[in-house]
């Protein structure tokens, strides 16, 4: 059996050399689990079939149980029988090739998916034990409980203040200003962004960096107490520095948020993330503990992505 040996970060990463430059904390350690590395092409392989492999069981209160989900837009399945358990207070990375499900599973988890015409989901998915999507529960409220966070920082073209004011509002969660001005502070503080808008509070959200922004969707997310937050891709329109901004972020968020990342970025995947889970082809291959996955995968499948090797 031969493995591949990656001359550098940036050669295993995939990653651009500014990314690469920051050393990833657990790729140089690739082993060979049950795994081997293919010789044929990842996006030619035969999908998988049966239950994903599961490294190690998460630790903790799960806070979202999917089970057997399928995702069908129109006549076409894209998600087949998935079954995740996202633990609380971690962050859990997404990751496969294009096209494999990702963004789909994390809409799933607020119910996005309702928004897009023709699209059915089947299978259970439930927060703390509820069925979201039961007939009971408003997609409205889900979504201020699983805040999302987009590829392309998506302000609303008002004043930073509006911005994070614009959700406590509509959910009647405050009513007075001196507690929204403090509402507002505080998510601002959180999401690492207070100390550089502080002074210009009215000012319009789209004179702020695409980094300042996307920090600022993050505060909007926060303010009204969100249970989870889905970020999709949330870094891809950043340049490094403000990247790395965020990860801090995250990693900061996660004493207090269930967080769950979709990423193309293994550096990124395993910097920031505790959990992952891979996808192929609409299905869940592989998950477990990001160590677990990254140092050690049990699937082949999840070794050739891991290590770039497309062929
Ligand atoms: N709104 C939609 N209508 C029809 N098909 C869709 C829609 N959104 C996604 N798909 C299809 O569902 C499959 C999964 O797409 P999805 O965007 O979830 O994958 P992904 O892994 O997030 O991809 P990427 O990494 O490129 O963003 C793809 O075949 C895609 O073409």
């Amino acid at each position: 059996m031969k493995f591949r040996i990656f001359r550098s970060a940036e050669d295993q990463t995939g990653a651009g050399p500014a990314e690469a430059a920051e050393t990833p904390r657990i790729l140089p350690q690739i082993k060979m689990g049950k795994a081997d590395v293919s010789e044929g092409r990842l996006e030619d392989a035969e999908p998988v079939t049966g239950p994903a492999v599961v490294d190690s069981p998460p630790v903790g209160p799960i806070k979202i149980a999917a089970r057997d989900v399928g995702v069908f837009y129109g006549d076409k399945q894209a998600l087949f029988d998935v079954s995740l358990d996202i633990p609380d207070k971690t962050v859990t990375a997404l990751i496969g090739p294009s096209g494999c499900g990702k963004s789909t599973f994390l809409r799933t988890m607020n119910r996005m998916n309702d928004t897009i015409a023709g699209c059915r989901v089947t299978g259970r998915i439930a927060m703390d034990d509820e069925d979201i999507n039961d007939r009971s529960i408003d997609p409205v409220l889900l979504r201020a409980r699983v805040g999302m966070v987009f590829q392309r920082p998506n302000p609303f073209p008002k004043s930073i203040y509006e911005n994070v004011a614009y959700g406590p509002k509509i959910h009647g969660l405050v009513s007075a200003k001196s507690e929204m001005d403090g509402v507002v502070e505080s998510a601002l503080k959180r999401a690492g962004l207070w100390d550089e808008v502080a002074d210009r509070l009215q000012s319009s959200a789209m004179g702020l960096s695409g980094g300042q922004q996307q920090r600022l969707v993050i505060a909007r997310a926060i303010a009204v107490n969100p249970e989870v937050i889905l970020m999709d891709e949330p870094c891809s329109a950043l340049d490094p520095i403000a990247t790395a901004r965020i990860e801090e972020l995250i990693d900061e968020l996660r004493e207090r948020f269930c967080i769950v990342i979709v990423t193309h970025s293994m550096a990124q995947a395993a910097r920031v993330s505790q959990r992952t889970a891979f996808f192929h082809m609409g299905r869940l291959v592989e998950t477990g503990d990001t160590e677990d996955i990254f140092q050690n995968p049990r699937e082949r499948r999840t070794l050739d992505y891991i290590t770039g090797r497309f062929g």
